[in-house]
């Protein structure tokens, strides 16, 4: 197929690698001239603007989006009226699923097809392949399904899972159709509420782990601010880089995020190149505000979310107020180190 490619970032260029691996045709876009040029070097055909976009892709045309999700709704805008009737608009990356509904409404004025598709796999992507959680009408679904198999992964790259024979359906595959308008991002919405709540136990274990040999500590035994009893009980040295490696090894806790985590703690064992300040693109708080409005508990994954605000120095204030209380009420003052 010939794709339209908008935005040429790590993951738009990528996708476009990986696309005309499988032998497809990609029309790329970027208001970097030379993002452009390097892909037009690696095999793409390259556009100058979005008329040359539309003017070579056949009708009907398919357009990927692969831009942050604040500028999403200014490309629609640039390059809805240059689209015809029966086109399709594709949004690959991590949009707020209320905003596709919202476009999906807008574009079918149009005569326009919009999908919306969480894709997840990061830098990684070019070699292991893309997950693809995709929502929009069938139709326009269905005619992109080469485009969704040549980014997804390889159906080898995880074993079967039993009881799966004869089932059918895309899913094993890596891509899989979820449902209308939103679904797709809907559902990579969760996907990432879970993964900062899988990031945030991995980091906590691990932290209490390198804090293991408080005990050993001077000065750590101080009734007046410290719990620590028992120091000969928390003298242990741990190298976290091979307790990460042992758990990647038939552990229950094995999974991807856990051989990157692996792969960080034995580069960087101290993780100096790194101050600590977490940041957040919205899918955890938009996860957190759909379990509030479905009225579902979710303390795992709000908790994780509020933790990334506090890496940022939000909770200082709350923090100096809590010594400002205990100094209020029981004149204690706060130890300086
Ligand atoms: O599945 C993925 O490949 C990732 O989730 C990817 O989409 C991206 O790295 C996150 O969206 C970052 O999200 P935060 O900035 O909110 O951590």
């Amino acid at each position: 197929m010939r794709l339209g490619m908008i935005g040429l970032g790590r993951m738009g260029s990528n996708m476009v690698r990986r696309l005309m691996q499988a032998g497809h045709e990609c029309v790329v876009f970027d208001r970097s001239d030379e993002a452009v040029q390097a892909m037009v070097e690696a095999g793409a055909i390259g556009a100058a603007s979005l008329d040359e976009l539309a003017a070579k892709l056949p009708q009907p045309r398919a357009v990927w989006l692969m831009v942050p999700a604040a500028g999403v709704d200014a490309a629609l805008g640039d390059l809805a009226p240059r689209l015809a009737p029966g086109d399709t608009l594709i949004d690959g990356g991590n949009s707020y699923y209320v905003d596709d509904v919202r476009r999906a409404k807008e574009l079918e004025a149009r005569g326009l097809h919009y999908i919306d598709v969480g894709t997840s796999g990061g830098v990684f992507g070019l070699e292991r392949g893309y997950c693809q959680m995709i929502g929009g009408e069938p139709g326009p679904v269905k005619r992109l399904e080469p485009i969704f198999a040549a980014l997804a992964p390889p159906m080898a790259s995880s074993p079967r899972t039993p009881g799966r024979e004869g089932k059918g359906g895309t899913a094993e595959r890596g891509y899989l159709h979820c449902g209308g308008a939103g679904a797709g991002h809907f559902v990579k919405m969760v996907h990432n509420g879970i993964e900062y709540g899988l990031m945030a136990a991995y980091a906590e274990g691990l932290s209490i782990l390198r804090h293991a040999n408080a005990g050993k500590k001077a000065g750590v035994i101080d009734a007046e601010t410290t719990p620590l009893r028992d120091p000969e009980l928390y003298s242990y040295d741990f190298d976290l880089a091979d307790i990460a490696e042992v758990w990647r090894r038939g552990s229950v806790i094995s999974s991807w995020l856990l051989d990157l985590t692996a792969r960080e703690l034995l580069e960087q064992p101290d993780l100096a190149g790194f101050a600590g300040r977490v940041s957040d693109s919205g899918e955890g708080r938009w996860t957190v505000k759909a379990a509030i409005d479905e009225s579902v508990p979710t303390p795992v994954l709000s908790a994780a979310l509020h933790q990334r605000f506090s890496s940022r120095g939000e909770a200082d204030f709350a923090d100096k107020l809590l010594s400002a209380m205990r100094h209020a009420f029981g004149g204690h003052l706060e130890r300086k180190e």
